[in-house]
């Protein structure tokens, strides 16, 4: 988290907001939300056309191939370093990972999508400090999905986080908001 956040703070351009431009410049940044679509893709099967026989469906299971350790050195773990120097991308050219499907089905809005996940998610990290609630590890954290057409994280009762605001000079408020689940 600081890491990401470092960077952003760098290349902020404006005093309290980061424009579009600035984000070509979040290389480590690009990094996390790749690992987060490899290792949480949100459609785990895709469809193809049923070019293989007539009345045949095909489904192509991304998660699994995203999780596959003969192609991803500890699959199951989140290190957003294993994409730096990789032309590995997600633009549907790579069979390992393919959040946005691939070929004739490919999601046709994967430039609206990254370009808000980028957007808005850049200037939240810039914006706030987050952090787990006291006495919470990231370890107790459940991150557990849900499985159906799309995935879904199973129970937000143990999401409860802290947001601090950081102000224009990015310096550091006391906490002033508290999230509790509902
Ligand atoms: C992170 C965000 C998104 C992800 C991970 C995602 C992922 C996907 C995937 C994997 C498919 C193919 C599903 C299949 O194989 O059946 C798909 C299809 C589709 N997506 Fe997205 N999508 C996202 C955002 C969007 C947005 C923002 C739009 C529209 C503005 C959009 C519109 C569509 C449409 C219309 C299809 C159906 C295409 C077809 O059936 O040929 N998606 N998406």
């Amino acid at each position: 988290m600081k890491k990401v956040q470092d960077e952003i703070r760098h290349w902020t351009s404006e005093k309290d907001r980061l424009t579009e431009k600035d984000i070509d410049n979040l290389k480590y940044f690009k990094m996390v939300i790749k690992e987060t679509l490899r290792l949480h893709t949100a459609v785990p099967l895709n469809r193809q056309n049923p070019d293989v026989r007539e009345g045949v469906r095909v489904f192509i299971n991304v998660w699994a191939i995203a999780r596959d350790p003969k192609v991803w050195d500890q699959p199951e773990k989140f290190i957003p370093e294993r994409f730096k120097d990789s032309l590995v991308d997600y633009r549907g050219q790579h069979f390992e990972l393919l959040p946005f499907g691939g070929c004739r089905r490919i999601c046709p809005g994967i430039n609206m999508a990254m370009a808000t996940i980028e957007f808005v998610l850049a200037n939240m990290l810039h914006r706030f400090d987050w952090k787990l609630s006291d006495g919470m590890t990231p370890e107790e954290l459940d991150l557990e999905e849900g499985r159906g057409f799309t995935v879904f994280r199973k129970s937000l009762s143990s999401l409860c986080l802290s947001i601090i605001i950081v102000d224009l000079e990015l310096q550091v408020h006391p906490c002033i908001n508290h999230i509790e689940p509902e």
